[in-house]
């Protein structure tokens, strides 16, 4: 993918005060892609275990920051809105200490056309189902996240946050505070509790790195934050650290972009091997309020998940629901009780799951129909990620021994 090495002066200023403030960058160097903002890329050839970058924990910003720690929050105020309006304050700030790393983050207008929480409301409409969900549970959290401190610092507009809020989620590190001699007080307390969004950290630099599914892997420790090289690298190929395992509904609706299907001829494969598209909106609707109970009680209700591997595979849990909504109730509970693999009954379990894809993809298609006309960035992730579910559907129905169907 094309990428200008010379990535301007705010880039290279802002690169001159965080080795200042103690960033360590070896061998590696931010660049301006053409699909995806920055990145970084190997400025020499690398060997696989080089440490790349670290980022000393002194210069992390996370809830223990001294200045955050200052602002006295309530303790109701989650670490997310703490961080965002944090950076709201700084960003009216023309002293701020972090203005230089600010300045080369993506810009609002950036954000307004790649995240789908900026996007029309008729835009949002043709978001895959996952995608849906996941940017409705964003905006909730957003709106709380933006109530709880709006009567605390009037000054901050709500999209002066916002925008903060999407900064910090497009570019946060997990970070479970590993022993911090120093700042120790400052930490959350009951570490054994702490969920993800309690964990985060803002790491100056380690925000440029874009993600694969396979890359190089942060490790945070009591020293701080660090990537080493998961493998060789040749001078001027792009380093990647993968953010976690995600679909691609989970990364359009977070981050704004998708990774290609896995394909037979990988070649510098960047593909995600992570994706999947969910069943639930083709499975539950069929449930019967007792079934529903059953699924319940069993542990199987929900999160029916299609794989988009090579061929496709719908998980355990999708086998199960299937097997209650075709057969007596005995063979799925010896199905999901183990005393049964579920062989014999197979072949009915694959002929309803076909009808369902064949339908979905039918629906799929009308979809296509309309995103492939639109336009701009919106149009063009949308038709990607339609015409890869369309893909994993048709691929999975013929796996399954349905082709004629389609
Ligand atoms: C932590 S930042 C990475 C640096 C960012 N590209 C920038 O310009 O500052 C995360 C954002 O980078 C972009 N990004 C990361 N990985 C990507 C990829 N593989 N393809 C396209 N965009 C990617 C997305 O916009 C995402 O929200």
């Amino acid at each position: 993918m094309a990428a200008a090495l010379d990535p301007g002066e705010k880039h290279s200023l802002f690169i001159e005060w965080a080795e200042s403030q103690g960033v360590k960058i070896n061998g590696v160097a931010p660049a301006q892609f053409v699909d995806r903002g920055m990145g970084i890329v190997a400025a020499k050839d690398l060997k696989k275990g080089d440490c790349l970058v670290h980022v000393s924990n002194t210069t992390l910003v996370t809830v223990a920051h001294n200045s955050i720690y200052k602002m006295k929050f309530p303790a109701s105020i989650t670490v997310h809105a703490r961080l965002a309006t944090y950076f709201s304050l700084l960003a009216a700030d023309e002293k701020s200490p972090y203005k230089l790393w600010q300045d080369v983050w993506p810009t609002e207008e950036d954000f307004k056309s790649i995240l789908p929480l900026y996007w029309s409301k008729e835009l949002q409409k043709l978001l895959p189902p996952d995608a849906t969900n996941l940017l409705a549970k964003q905006k909730v959290n957003i709106e709380k996240d933006y109530q709880s401190i709006t009567k605390l610092f009037p000054s901050i507009s709500r999209s002066v946050f916002t925008y903060n809020w999407v900064a910090v989620n497009t570019r946060c590190f997990y970070f479970d505070y590993p022993d911090l001699p120093s700042a120790s007080p400052r930490l959350p307390k009951k570490r054994a509790n702490l969920t993800a969004e309690d964990c985060y950290a803002l790491c100056p630099f380690l925000d440029y790195f874009n993600h694969a599914s396979t890359g190089c892997n942060p490790t945070a420790n009591a020293k701080g934050y660090s990537v080493h090289a998961d493998r060789d690298y040749k001078a001027g190929e792009e380093v990647y650290v993968t953010y976690g395992s995600h679909s691609n509904d989970f990364l359009l609706a977070e981050y704004g972009f998708i990774l290609s299907s896995p394909s037979t001829t990988p070649q510098n494969d960047t593909s995600n091997t992570h994706d999947n598209i969910p069943l639930d909106h083709l499975i539950v609707p069929h449930l019967s309020p007792s079934q529903v109970e059953t699924l319940k009680t069993d542990g199987f209700y929900g999160t029916y998940t299609l794989w988009n591997t090579i061929p496709p595979a719908v998980c355990h849990r999708t086998q199960g629901v299937v097997r209650l909504l075709t057969l007596p109730e005995r063979r799925y509970s010896a199905f999901v009780g183990g005393t049964d693999e579920g062989g014999a009954d197979q072949a009915r379990v694959d002929r309803f799951l076909v009808e369902a894809l064949v339908k979905y993809e039918r629906e799929v298609m009308r979809v296509l129909e309309e995103v492939e006309g639109l336009e701009g960035y919106a149009g063009e992730v949308l038709t990607r990620r339609w015409k890869q579910i369309g893909g994993i559907v048709r691929r999975a129905v013929k796996a399954l021994g349905g082709e004629g169907m389609l």
